[in-house]
Order: C-alpha cells, then structure tokens, then sequence
C-alpha cells in the first residue's frame, strides 16, 4: 500500500465541514496570561466582563446649561422667560452641595453630576444669564421636559450585565468597554506559535538566486502572512528538501516551542511525497487525509499532544485555500476564538467561470466588492492550484458545490478572505 493511505486505509475524503469538525474538536484554546489593556489590542479575550457598577454611574448632564425643575420652565418662550436663581456651580468630576429646590437652578457642565431635585437640563443657548437684585438669575426661554438632556445612571450599562464575553478579538470597542471598568491587565488567551516548514528539494529561498528546475519558496511567507492575521505567531524553518532525515532535523528541536505545525508540499502521492512519513516519525496521529476541495485537495490533519499538524499542498494557491479553510480556523481556535471559522457571505457573481463541473467543492479565488448596498463577486482569470499572480487581490473564494457550475448573475456561496472595498475599480453590476 502506498505510505499516503498506510495510516489513513479506510478513509474517504472529507466534506469540508466534517474536517474543520474535525479540527475544532480536537483542539482546545491554549492557556490565558494577563497583559496590560494597553498592548491587547488584537488579542483574544479571555474573560467574561460582568459590569460592577452602572455605566454612566451617575445621573449626569449631556449639555453646558443649567439643571432645573422642568415644572418651573412650564410656559417659558424667547418672549417671556422663566426666571431660575442661580444656586451653585457643578463643573464636571465635582460632586452638587446643593438641592435643586422650586425656582433654582444649578449651573452645569457637559458631564456634571445632576444635583438632587432637578429633573432636566435646559442648555446655554436655551437661556440668558443676569442679575435679579443681585441674585444671579438665568432666564429659561425654551420649557424643559423631565429627562431633558440627562443619561440615567446604568441606561449605558447596567451593574450586573454581562458587557463582553470571551473570545472575542479585541478591538476599539473592548478596550473601551475593559477600560470602564477598571481592567487594567486584560486576560488573553497565548498567542499561538506556528511552526511553518516548507518542503521540497525544488525550493530556494528569497535571497537565493534561481537555477535549472529551482523556483523560490513562496509558501512559507504567505502562510506567514495568514497565520499573523489570525493572531498567530509564525516561526519560519528554512526551507528543506525531500528528505524525512532533513525536515526532523529542522523541527523536532523546536517542537517543545510550537503550538501548531503547518508543512507545505509533499502531502499528495509522488514518489517524494514525505509528508506521511514526517508525521509518523514525529508520533502524529493521521485525523484525516484529503478533502472534497479543490483546488487543496490532498491535504493531512494530525495532532500530537494536543497539537495539530496541518500537511498543506505545496501548490501556492492550494496552500492559500488550505489556510482558508483548515489551518486559521485551527489556529483560532487554539488562540481562543469563540467562532474560529471562516466568515461566509453571499454574492453576485459577475463574471463567467469556465471551470468544469467537477466532483468535489471548488474555492475560486475571487474578488469581493460593495456597490450600491449589495455584495459582488468576481472570479480571477487563472485558476490553477499553481498559480500565484491570480491570489493578488483575491479577497473571498467562491464555492462551487461539487457537480454544479454557476453563471454569471447568480448568488453565489463565498468565502471571505479579507476586507473587501466599497467601491469597485469596475463597475459591472448585474441584475
Ligand atoms: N499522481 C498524483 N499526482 C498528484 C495528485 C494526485 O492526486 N495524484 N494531486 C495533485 C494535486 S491536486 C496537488 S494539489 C498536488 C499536491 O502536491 P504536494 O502538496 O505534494 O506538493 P508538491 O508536489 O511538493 O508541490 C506541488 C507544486 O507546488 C510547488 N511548491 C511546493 N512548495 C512550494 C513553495 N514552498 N513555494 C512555492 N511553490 C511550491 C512545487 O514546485 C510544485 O510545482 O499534487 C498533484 N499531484
Ligand atoms: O487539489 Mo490540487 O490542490 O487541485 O491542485
């Protein structure tokens, strides 16, 4: 038996969503540590943040004005204004001295706390300030209503509730949320270490230059680039040839140091295809071995020790797929993500794909864009599991479902990659 089924004898291949259930089962989310708030911004979540206290913790004002007994402006107009003795100053971060009682106001600014008796805030340009025998007096000109520029004490956030809940990257709204409430050491899940081990004998690396039958090593930068966008920590092995003796050479020292090994190349069934036989030797048990995609197809999942070894296709735009679909989700999901896998959308197709009907699921790299409030897909020109000029821009794959083609105008399944923009560079939208 050839060595690629040898530890997999039985195995069908995969839907897509049967291996990702694979993946996410068999991990758990690495340990927490606690970090100051200030270096967690895209870092995941830990903990749950129940609010100890209201937010905002007191009745305060939204405006510069004067807080007032709304009853006693009852009738007041630019003509005939309203009278109020001016009682006390409250500028923000101060605590009233004084009650608001009939005829009264108290001087407040944005922020301020309300004093007791007043029930509304009637801003600067809604008044006139002066003297009523030497009294300081404001003359209301616009009647307020009860709650009129107040934020209750808790509207914002109620002591008790749960305001955030772990597993979510930390963004501008969480650092805020964290910082109300006084957490100023964030708990966060620990960045996974990826070990990223590119392998073939055909491989240079980026400063090397080019020979007869050499292409440089493209894989290990962009998988790189993937796993730091999912909040992951690359360690890049130099690239080895087709030999086990040399790749357990390069990671076996390291593997106390890695959470996560991702390997490019080798994976399908060429005489040189070693990735078998690296997992074996390193004590990795074969989860699964291929999966209905393409491109991606030949692709192998072990884990040791709680660690996942992701044997991705070493042709360039099957490793991207490959990342897409299998390996970020695991690595999320080892960094703490509550939803580790890939968002989905739906979308326009806009162009014509010429790929045949094929069995498995197909991911075409494709381009995502917003016109007009509804989502648009176009599908790059080529489409080869080696191509690498066609991942430029591609920020969504679209899902063809095996056995199936999709025309032009169709909503289409998509896979998003990265952002995408509001305004496309071409306009082609169909209806
Ligand atoms: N007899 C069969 N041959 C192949 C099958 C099959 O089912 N039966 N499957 C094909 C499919 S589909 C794929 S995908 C590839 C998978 O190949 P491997 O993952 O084993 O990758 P390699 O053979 O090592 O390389 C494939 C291709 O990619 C280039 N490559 C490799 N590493 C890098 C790198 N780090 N940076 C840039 N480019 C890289 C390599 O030179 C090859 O051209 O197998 C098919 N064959
Ligand atoms: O499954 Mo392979 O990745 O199509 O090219």
């Amino acid at each position: 038996m050839h060595r690629a089924f040898a530890d997999a004898p039985n195995r069908a291949p995969l839907s897509v969503e049967d291996a990702q259930a694979v993946i996410l089962e068999s991990l758990a989310p690495l340990p927490v540590e606690r970090i100051p708030l200030v270096d967690s911004d895209g870092r995941v979540l830990a903990q749950a943040v129940v609010a100890d206290g209201d937010v905002p913790p007191f009745d305060r004002s939204m405006m510069d004005g004067y807080a007032v007994r709304a009853a006693d402006t009852a009738g007041a107009s630019w003509e005939r204004p309203v009278p109020l003795a001016v009682i006390e100053e409250v500028p923000a971060g101060c605590s009233p001295t004084r009650r608001v009682g009939p005829g009264e106001a108290i001087r407040v600014m944005t922020g301020s706390m309300i004093p007791e008796g007043a029930d509304a805030v009637v801003k600067f340009e809604n008044t006139a300030e002066g003297y009523n025998r030497n009294v300081a007096t404001v003359h209301v000109r616009v009647p307020a209503r009860p709650g009129d520029n107040i934020a209750k004490k808790g509207e914002d956030m109620a002591k008790g509730s749960v305001v955030l809940r772990p597993g979510v990257p930390i963004g501008a709204a969480e650092a805020a949320v964290l910082a109300t409430f006084g957490v100023a050491e964030v708990a966060v899940y620990r960045r996974p270490v990826v070990g990223i081990l590119a392998t073939g004998s055909e491989l240079v690396d980026v400063h090397e230059p080019l020979s007869p039958g050499k292409i440089r090593n493209s894989n290990s930068y962009m998988v790189a680039s993937l796993i730091r966008a999912a909040g992951g920590v690359p360690k890049l092995f130099s690239a080895v040839g087709d030999s086990v003796e040399a790749m357990l050479a390069a990671v076996e020292p390291h593997l106390d140091e890695l959470d996560a090994l991702v390997t490019t190349g080798g994976v399908s069934v060429g005489d040189y295809d070693l990735i078998p036989d690296l997992y074996e030797r390193l004590g990795a048990t074969t989860r699964f071995w291929k999966v209905l995609a393409r491109p991606g197809q030949p692709v192998r999942y072990a884990v040791r020790d709680g660690k996942p070894f992701f044997g991705i296709s070493g042709n360039p735009a099957s490793a991207f797929v490959n990342c897409q679909l299998f390996v970020l989700p695991g690595v999320r999901r080892l960094g703490g993500w509550a939803h580790p896998l890939p968002r989905t959308v739906r979308a326009r197709l806009v162009n014509a794909c010429s790929a045949p009907p094929i069995k498995p699921d197909r991911f075409l790299r494709a381009r995502l864009y917003e016109a007009e409030g509804e989502l648009f897909v176009e599908v790059a020109k080529g489409q080869s599991s080696g191509m690498i000029g066609s991942l430029v821009g591609a920020n969504a794959l679209v899902r063809v479902k095996g056995g199936t083609a999709v025309e032009p105008g169709q909503v289409v399944d998509v896979v998003v990659c990265g952002e995408w923009p509001s305004i496309p560079p071409k306009k082609k939208a169909l209806r």
